[in-house]
């Protein structure tokens, strides 16, 4: 039976850790989750990534990390490298669930886990590479202001050890390691895909019962390419790549190409007037990329309506759908055009998809100074990047000498 008051959580900053949480959202549906699926995402996340996440989640909900008088008392803006930590935090603050699953963007579920809600806050599984701390990607917790507050609290105060969620939540449930071993999830709802080999034995003896693989690490699955034809993860550039991480990958990939590429194409036919700019054309083998592109701005959607069930092979049947069933059909992309004056950005990320290949990538964007100035004013800081310090005094100088 659904449980409408319960969810299982994601989050997803960027249009790239999108592409993780829709293969996430969709391995949930694929298990029969009972539970209502919720993304989180912030302001970065595009128009048509937060229609295609509405397909797959009941909610999308837009956590804004600007406008939160919290986040300025932690003096935020001298703690950006917090900002993604915070935006996790956030999940405690839906308060119309009565108990949640947070579950990291770059994880995959295997077989039904809808047993963790059977646990009490704060659950989570060993982190691999220090066993007396959880690791922060899978983990039981009960929505609550109060926490939330604390939390907070605790970051201003403490800051975290890491620089990162997983440090502070460790210091907050610091009791986790010795107080109740329920709350101790077995590792296989968190297996990490890259270290589990370290163990071999036990991974050869447990490895087939793992429920959630979590792809830790900096290098993730939507960082890989993907060949349709011969069902693998390319070889060039994964020699590296353990077995058993490459299984793991691989079922990774055979969902998003089955089930998540084809919404792009079934969005294109529903939402033309959405997205003006969107194109559909085809490509032989091998043709290098493809890049999206729409004019179209976001309105946030608290909660976008959209479709509830599974929606493997969902393709609408037009020319313009991915065809999952006939890999040697000619393959379809999502061409650029060029926005329309005064249109509104382009989507963070390029689907390069041929015969025999399929890749993400992230696009580097030019903006224009007025876009430039807006994403300012609207406080998208590229804190990293052009609106670096380093940057802007170099600017300051030359604008001085
Ligand atoms: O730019 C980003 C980075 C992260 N995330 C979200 O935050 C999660 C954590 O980041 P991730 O790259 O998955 O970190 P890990 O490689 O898993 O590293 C570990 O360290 C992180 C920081 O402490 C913890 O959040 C993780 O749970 C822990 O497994 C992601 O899955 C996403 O849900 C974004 O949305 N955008
Ligand atoms: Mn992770």
């Amino acid at each position: 039976m659904p449980v409408s008051d319960q969810a299982f959580v994601t989050l997803a900053t960027n249009d790239m850790y999108c592409q993780g949480a829709l293969v996430l959202g969709q391995s949930l549906r694929n298990q029969r989750a009972t539970r209502k699926l919720v993304v989180l995402i912030t302001l970065q996340v595009s128009s048509l990534l937060r229609v295609i996440l509405s397909r797959v989640f009941d909610e999308v909900i837009e956590v804004n990390l600007i406008d939160s008088a919290d986040y300025i008392h932690l003096a935020f803006l001298k703690r950006p490298e917090l900002g993604v930590t915070l935006t996790k935090l956030h999940c405690w603050t839906l308060t119309h669930y009565t108990k949640c699953v947070f579950l990291d963007a770059d994880t995959l579920v295997l077989s039904n886990i809808d047993d963790l809600f059977d646990r009490g806050e704060f659950s989570a599984a060993p982190d691999p590479g220090w066993p007396d701390c959880f690791n922060s990607g899978v983990f039981v917790f009960q929505p609550s202001l109060e926490t939330h507050s604390l939390l907070l609290q605790h970051a201003t105060d403490h800051g975290s050890f890491d620089g990162a969620d997983q440090g502070l939540l460790n210091s907050f449930f610091s009791s986790w390691s010795t107080a109740d071993i329920h709350k101790h999830l077995p590792f296989i709802y968190n297996l990490s895909s890259n270290t589990a080999y370290t163990y071999s034995p036990a991974f050869k003896q447990f490895g087939s019962s793992a429920k959630v693989v979590h792809f830790l690490g900096s290098t993730k699955p939507w960082n890989y390419t993907y060949n349709p034809q011969t069902g693998s993860v390319s070889k060039e550039g994964s020699s590296l790549v353990p077995e058993q991480q490459m299984t793991f990958l691989n079922l990774w990939w055979t969902i998003y190409h089955q089930s998540i590429l084809p919404l792009y194409g079934s969005v294109h036919d529903e939402d033309e007037s959405t997205f003006p700019g969107h194109t559909a054309c085809s490509h032989g083998v091998g043709v290098p990329c493809a890049n999206s592109a729409h004019s179209a701005e976001g309105q946030c959607a608290h909660s976008v309506p959209g479709a509830r069930e599974p929606c493997a092979h969902s393709a609408t049947g037009s020319s313009q759908s991915w065809n999952a069933e006939d890999p040697l059909e000619p393959t379809v992309v999502v061409d650029e055009t060029p926005p329309s004056p005064g249109a509104g950005r382009l989507e963070d990320v390029n689907l390069a998809i041929s015969v025999s290949e399929i890749s993400i990538e992230e696009k580097v964007m030019e903006l224009s100074p007025e876009e430039e100035r807006r994403q300012w004013e609207e406080g998208r800081i590229d804190y990293m990047g052009k609106d670096a310090f380093a940057r802007i005094q170099e600017k300051l100088d030359r604008f001085l000498q």
